[in-house]
């Protein structure tokens, strides 16, 4: 299969898309160079595409759907170990490393040992613990894991059962998982992959329970990869998705580890059984707080994929006849169609910028740590990438659900790339911290802000808006045009979380006050504080949109029709929580008729650019994986071609004919019975 490339030689043969291209009213690359990060970062990127999508082992993404799952992890192990040695030899840096997965979508073995086991040494290890496993797990001389979800606990930590009971006649750690709820499970690159893992434990000592703590543990020998005495492990069997991944299981039977095992860059226990402790009890979750921050890019990267699969097949598409005397018209220029995508291609846009201003502000964090020892932003960045990590999913998700459904019968195939997408943005709703469960991180956070308010205290820079009472608001939307403004926009959405805050803060406290009992108090308003947490994040996401828009040196066709998708990113997120708005007297109901009219006319202006907004993603077709969203449009003949692969299709009479139909038909079956 013939697959086209970025550069100019793509073969531009679907006539639509061609005229659609010629539309456009801005320089794509200007574009592209932001999601980039500059034109030495395109160029980077560029020249991965080369280097990978030459090599068969990351051609033809759409041929892995149609392979076992034996045959999915071995090819995906190829994939780690060929994507493992090009990174040493070319010494590319974290940063690079993480364009290279978005390229290959993630699907390669072992990915853990850089996105949690690596990352986990250098967060919690001490430095000569960090001397010895670090020159080791980045030369490939061991292979990591991050083992923390038991079969019985994933989301509530303080409820793990694996114990790390320390003997200090041997000055050991004797590890054991007790209970059938205590094995590990889902660990991904644990079932057949890893060598090591970096397990996390409930420390005791002479009895007593210290709570969680990470260890390092050798799973398997490194001269036969056999599991060493007192461990089973194993795979944990198909799933959603990552079906290439070996998520595994693992059972501890009194295992011993040295006492140097455990990692004690923030608590440590002394030979004769001493514990000490230094730094914030919750920085033994900090590898988890980064892989959140990450995810919400990785929620852009899947994103992009669904939307671009589905603008560009809208475009060449022709269906149905809205005029009895004219041609079929593209499926793209029904509103229905547009008033599907547009709102997905703003949020995907939106996306982008926020995970950009996350990770700056996660960097600054990390800088903070590393230079001052202060541990200042760890709270509220923490809050932030909870709420976000789960809005971004929930974005992800419906925004991928609307493309599949959007593309019709095909988008229902495998190849046509979305579903991949969408069992993958599953994941991310469910691991590193399950929807609700982050969002109630972001909303306990929100709950002691509101409560530093009313003291007079303090509030930290994403809580500022906390600062205005909500009863001197007034909607500033005094005309239909005024709903184009950023502005106004910013301070609706900073509104209405407010107004919600304070709302939820009120009931608990009256509730408390008249005697219910905390616990109570809070299960009672649990749907209340996740829906604070979304709409904190929501005004985050706006805020950081607008922001970006706002400050953009381009030039002014760019910076006027990504001010467009911000508007309507803005207004769309209104009329779906146009109740939320109203009741929270953000808009009233003369501006909510506004603001679904002029959402209309967003469809109108952003049509002309749709193609080309998507192709600034600049996604070559084998980072794509979608036979409908291929650059040059020849959906048809793709998917033809497909058939010619299908495995199912390799013999023309297939075997159970003979075995089964063939006995029916003859009536040598019934006559059996
Ligand atoms: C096609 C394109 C391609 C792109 C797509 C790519 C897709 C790739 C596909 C790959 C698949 C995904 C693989 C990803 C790997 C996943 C790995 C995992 O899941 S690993 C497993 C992940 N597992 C999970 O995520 C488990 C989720 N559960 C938890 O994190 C915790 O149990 C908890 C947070 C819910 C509660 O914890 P608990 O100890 O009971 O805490 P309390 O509530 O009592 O709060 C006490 C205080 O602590 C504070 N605080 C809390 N956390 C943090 C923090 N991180 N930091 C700082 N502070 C924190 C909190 O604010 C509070 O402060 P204060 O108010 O007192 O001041
Ligand atoms: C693809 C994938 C990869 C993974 N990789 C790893 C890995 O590498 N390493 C690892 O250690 N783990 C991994 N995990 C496990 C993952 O981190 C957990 O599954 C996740 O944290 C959710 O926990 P849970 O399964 O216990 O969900 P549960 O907590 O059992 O969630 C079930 C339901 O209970 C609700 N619920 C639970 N607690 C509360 C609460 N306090 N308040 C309100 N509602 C609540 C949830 O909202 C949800 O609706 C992975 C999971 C997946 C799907």
């Amino acid at each position: 299969m013939a697959n086209t490339t970025t550069d100019d030689s793509r073969k531009e043969n679907n006539q639509d898309l061609t005229l659609e291209r010629s539309n456009a009213s801005f320089n794509i690359n200007e574009i592209t160079e932001i999601i980039d990060g500059g034109v030495d970062k395109t160029k980077f990127r560029k020249e991965m595409e080369k280097l990978l999508f030459d090599d068969p082992l990351f051609k033809d993404f759409y041929k892995t759907f149609f392979k076992t799952r034996s045959e999915l992890y071995e090819e995906s192990i190829a994939r780690g170990v060929k994507l493992f040695s090009l990174r040493q030899k070319y010494k590319w840096t974290d940063e690079q490393f993480e364009v290279i997965e978005d390229l290959v979508n993630h699907l390669f073995g072992m990915s853990l040992h850089f996105t949690m086991f690596i990352p986990s040494l250098e967060r919690l290890a001490t430095e000569t613990q960090k001397a010895k496993w670090l020159p080791l797990a980045t030369n490939f001389k061991i292979l990591g894991t991050y083992a923390q979800t038991e079969m019985g606990h994933g989301t509530y930590l303080q409820g793990l059962e694996t114990t790390a009971t320390y003997d200090p006649v041997t000055e050991e750690f004797i590890l054991n998982t007790p209970h059938k709820s205590s094995m590990k499970w889902w660990p991904g690159s644990l079932g057949k992959s890893s060598t090591h893992a970096l397990v996390q434990a409930v420390l005791i000592i002479n009895g007593k329970n210290y709570g969680m703590h990470p260890f390092m543990l050798q799973l398997r020998s490194l001269d036969n990869h056999m599991p060493l005495p007192g461990i089973e492990v194993g795979d944990i069997g198909p799933k959603m998705t990552v079906n290439y991944n070996d998520n595994g299981f693992l059972l501890l039977k009194n295992v011993r580890i040295p006492r140097q095992h455990m990692l004690m860059k923030h608590a440590q226990v002394s030979s004769d059984g001493k514990y000490t402790s230094s730094g914030p009890n919750k920085a033994i979750y900090a590898t988890m707080v980064l892989v959140r921050v990450k995810m919400t890019k990785w929620v852009h990267d899947a994103l992009r994929k669904a939307i671009t699969t589905a603008v560009r097949y809208s475009a060449v598409r022709h269906q149905s006849k809205m005029d009895d005397s004219g041609p079929e018209p593209q499926i793209l220029d029904y509103q229905t169609q547009q008033y599907k995508l547009f709102p997905v291609l703003a949020d995907t846009y939106a996306l982008f910028f926020m995970s950009r201003n996350l990770r700056r502000q996660y960097n600054r964090m990390m800088e903070d740590i590393r230079n001052k020892g202060s541990y200042k932003m760890l709270a509220e960045i923490h809050s932030i990438s909870c709420g976000l990590k789960g809005l971004s999913s929930k974005i992800g998700i419906d925004g991928a659900s609307i493309c599949r459904t959007a593309c019709g019968g095909h988008g229902y195939l495998m190849v046509a790339g979305i579903s991949e997408v969408l069992g993958l943005l599953h994941s991310v709703v469910t691991a590193e911290g399950e929807y609700t469960v982050v969002c109630l991180q972001t909303a306990r956070y929100l709950m002691k802000q509101i409560a530093k308010v009313s003291v007079g205290e303090v509030v930290t820079e994403s809580c500022e808006y906390l600062n205005v009472d909500p009863q001197s608001f007034s909607c500033p939307l005094q005309t239909p045009a005024d709903c184009f403004n950023l502005t106004f926009l910013c301070d609706i959405f900073r509104n209405r979380a407010n107004s919600l805050i304070r709302s939820v803060a009120s009931r608990l406290q009256i509730a408390i006050e008249s005697g219910t009992p905390q616990h109570i108090a809070m299960n009672n308003n649990l749907q209340s504080l996740v829906r604070v947490a979304e709409a904190h994040s929501e005004t985050i996401m706006v805020l950081d949109f607008t922001a970006a828009v706002t400050s953009l040196r381009t030039s002014p066709e760019t910076i006027k029709v990504l001010t467009s998708l911000c508007q309507l990113h803005a207004l769309h997120t209104i009329v779906k929580h146009a109740g939320d708005f109203m009741e929270t007297e953000s808009v009233g109901l003369e501006q909510i008729k506004w603001i679904r009219e002029q959402e209309l006319k967003l469809l109108e202006i952003i049509r002309p650019n749709a193609v080309a907004l998507v192709d600034a993603f600049d996604l070559h077709d084998d980072s794509l994986g979608s036979l409908l969203g291929v650059y040059d449009g020849n959906v048809y003949e793709r998917l033809y071609e497909s058939t010619k692969y299908n495995p199912m299709n390799q013999n023309v009479v297939h075997p159970s004919y003979h075995k089964y139909l063939k006995p029916l038909m003859s009536g040598e079956m019934i006559s059996k019975l």
